[in-house]
């Protein structure tokens, strides 16, 4: 396993020798780790193989063994509502609150910030309708949660995360249902976010989009097999590896045009772009 971090960096989110079991099972098998503060990290393995367990756990959102450091404290240590307010987190098809509109579901995100049965108070209100903008969720915020498509959907339920205005966010198949135009602003919002001290960390399915991230770590099996920067080539060889060889890593033409995940079809050549 190769482990490269931003050792000047603040860590964001750490874990140390930490194992979840489900129904029986062990589901993360002694992960440690370290999320760097102010980045984007992007967390990729093939399906089953523990993303969506480790970022709940990372959240506590489920019972782990070991210990999860949210900004050096133990998660413990903090209390509910500074923690809601510290780190916000959006999940896999979250179901249910169809009845409430948009508007409601992205003050939901303000709870933390409001006392016992308060009123929304007009910074709530701003951090919603800048959250709302932000999506481009406003222009339906009066429309039932479940009148709307999937991808509007997601967009709601991000601009609840959003609205919490949390300095570490987790989000888990953030880009599900979204079209590309909106996966690209999705992206530029992740940038606005780092670039405002913001820290990312994404559970994705879209390999050239992770690719964008500042470092991927790599899970198979309930361990952690690979971390390091997006760009470099000992991360590109992992993640080749960690899906079976069945996809390659290709450099775009042109300086610093990235990267592109190209699958491997049996019997197909992959194309005239270069191995990086
Ligand atoms: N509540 C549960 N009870 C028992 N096993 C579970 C439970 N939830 C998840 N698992 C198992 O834990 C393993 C990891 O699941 P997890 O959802 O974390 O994987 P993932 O990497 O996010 O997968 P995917 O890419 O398919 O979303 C899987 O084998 C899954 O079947």
């Amino acid at each position: 396993m190769t482990v490269r971090t931003d050792t000047h960096v603040a860590a964001a989110l750490q874990a140390q020798d930490l194992s979840v079991r489900l129904g029986g099972t062990v589901v993360l098998d002694h992960v440690s780790l370290s999320l760097p503060a102010g980045r984007w990290t992007c967390i990729v393995g093939p399906n089953g193989a523990g993303k969506s367990t480790l970022l709940k756990a990372l959240a506590g959102l489920l019972a782990y063994r070991g210990q999860v450091l949210l900004l050096d404290r133990p998660l413990q240590a903090w209390s509910r509502r500074e923690r809601a307010r510290t780190l916000a987190w959006l999940g896999q098809a979250e179901p249910g609150a169809d009845d409430l509109t948009v508007w409601d579901v992205a003050m939901l995100g303000r709870v933390p910030h409001q006392p016992w049965l308060g009123t929304p108070s007009a910074a709530d209100r701003a951090a919603v309708r800048q959250a709302l903008q932000a999506t481009q969720a406003w222009a339906w915020r009066h429309r039932p949660l479940g009148e709307l498509s999937g991808g509007q959907r997601q967009r709601a339920l991000l601009a609840r995360l959003l609205a919490v205005q949390a300095p570490v966010l987790l989000m888990d198949e953030p880009l599900a249902h979204l079209d590309p135009p909106h996966q690209a602003d999705w992206l530029a919002l992740v940038r606005r976010l780092t670039a405002q001290g913001h820290t990312v960390v994404s559970v994705l399915h879209e390999l050239n989009l992770a690719l964008r991230a500042d470092a991927l770590l790599m899970l198979d099996a309930g361990r952690v097999v690979h971390q390091g920067p997006s760009g470099e080539p000992a991360t590109h060889r992992a993640l080749e590896a960690v899906f079976e060889h069945r996809i390659a890593v290709r450099a775009l033409p042109g300086d610093g045009a990235g990267w592109v995940v190209v699958p491997r079809v049996a019997g197909q050549p992959e194309g005239p772009l270069a191995c990086t």
